[in-house]
């Protein structure tokens, strides 16, 4: 049918029009993948941080689990942090694929490190769609200002996935809303200077209604953090519990109206999806560098393991993750760029990007044989790694909810 209607519409005529248009076409027309001279300056200067500052650290910081501070306060100097804070708030303003870009990058080297840097793009972004210019001038100013991180403040020990079903509650007295409450799984929370949290304001509303969004100081009297959780990877990367109780936060830091909340913190996350998405490529991208060295280098049966078919189209596979994950993630990006929802592509690109990430680190695993599942060997440190990417910022399946509903609601 669609095939049918389409031929119908082409005739000599719109043929000719092509042939004419084409003729004349500019190299700037239709899809283009080359970075711009800025961009690809960004990366390079990303890439020389990752490998030269943060990729020797990397396994220290693994093995004790530190939270990577000289290097959060490196990459402020460096404008590595805080991308997308506008200039308006002393900020670099960046584009959501200039982000992509750099945060591929910080990834390949150590995907905690890239975690506790975009904790920060995480935290910021409620801030960036919905604060008035006081808010910013106060919260995002200094940001830029200082190397700081902070926290959002969504998950809690009952409601990961179902964001809607977060119990914690703010009640308007006075000039002050009171929170309560628990919070789970933060990432930055043990170091974050503020938060965003988000809280019931209307128990009897639907969700796009019932909850609102506040920034409440890390100094904060009742706001206690919880231990570091010892994670499986990403260990450098910092997450708790956080509690609340009787927080008085001023009105003056509720975020847009009440009840603007949960659309404020899905928006955020339209925009941070691909970043995430850029995390879990650059992972699967050192994970195909270290498994091709490796497979040239090794010998068995009197030549490189990579000689071996079996072996060879293994590293084919894990090269046509990268490349397609890698491109779906810049599209998801350049879709924000372009002022348009992304929700769609997010999602995919999150949910693929995060899946080739781990068959990558797998298989990865794999080629090294016995020295991949020692932690002699990188590679045992990005499968334990690139877990959490089908996890955190809305699991696999959450995505693919998304994605489902995002085309069956389509006009
Ligand atoms: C690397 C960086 C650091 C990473 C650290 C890790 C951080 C984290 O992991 S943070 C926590 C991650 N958590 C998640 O991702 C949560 C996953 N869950 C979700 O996204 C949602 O709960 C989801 C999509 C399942 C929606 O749930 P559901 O309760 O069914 O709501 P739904 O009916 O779709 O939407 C409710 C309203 O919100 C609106 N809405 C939904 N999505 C969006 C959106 N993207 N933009 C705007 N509005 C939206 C809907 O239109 C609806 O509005 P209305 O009532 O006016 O029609």
């Amino acid at each position: 049918m669609l095939a049918s209607s389409l031929r119908r519409g082409f005739t000599p005529v719109a043929a000719q029009g092509v042939r004419a248009l084409s003729s004349t076409r500019s190299a700037m027309s239709g899809y283009g993948f080359d970075l711009t001279e800025e961009q690809a300056e960004f990366q390079q200067l990303a890439r020389k941080f990752a490998r030269e500052e943060v990729l020797p650290q990397a396994p220290e910081l693994d093995r004790t689990g530190e939270y990577p501070w000289e290097l959060i306060k490196q990459a402020h100097g460096l404008g590595l942090l805080n991308l997308h804070i506008p200039e308006a708030y002393g900020g670099m303003g960046l584009h959501s694929l200039d982000g992509a870009i750099i945060t591929e990058e910080i990834s390949w080297a150590c995907s905690g490190v890239q975690t506790a840097m975009e904790a920060n793009g995480l935290a910021e972004m409620p801030v960036i769609l919905a604060a008035n210019d006081e808010q910013k001038k106060k919260y995002l100013g200094r940001m830029t200002e200082e190397p700081l991180v902070a926290s959002y403040g969504v998950t809690e020990p009952i409601a990961g996935s179902d964001v809607a079903g977060i119990k914690t509650t703010a009640v308007k007295k006075g000039d002050d809303y009171v929170l309560n409450g628990n919070k789970m799984w933060i990432t930055n929370a043990g170091h974050a200077n503020w938060f965003f949290v988000l809280a019931k304001t209307d128990p009897n509303a639907k969700a796009s209604k019932a909850f609102t969004g506040f920034i409440v100081d890390g100094d904060s009297a009742g706001l206690t953090r919880g231990r570091k959780e010892i994670n499986m990877g990403q260990r450098a990367s910092d997450t708790r519990g956080v509690t609340f109780e009787d927080v008085v936060v001023p009105a003056a830091n509720r975020l847009g109206a009440e009840g603007d909340g949960f659309k404020i913190a899905m928006g955020a996350f339209d925009r941070t999806r691909p970043p995430v998405a850029a995390g879990a490529v650059g992972l699967a991208q050192r994970a195909l560098d270290e498994a091709t060295a490796y497979a040239k280098d090794r010998k068995a049966f009197g030549r490189p393991i990579a000689d071996n078919q079996a072996v060879a189209f293994m590293l084919a596979d894990m090269a046509i993750g990268v490349e397609t994950a890698r491109l779906i993630t810049r599209r998801a990006a350049w879709e924000v760029d372009q002022g348009r929802r992304n929700t769609y592509y997010a999602s995919i690109a999150k949910a693929f990007a995060a899946d080739v990430a781990n068959k990558n680190a797998t298989d990865a695993v794999q080629v090294f044989g016995g020295n991949g599942y020692n932690s002699d060997y990188p590679v045992e440190k990005l499968m334990r790694d690139a877990k959490i990417y089908q996890i955190y910022e809305g699991t696999a399946q959450i995505q693919r909810v998304i994605i489902s509903r995002e085309l069956l609601t389509r006009e």
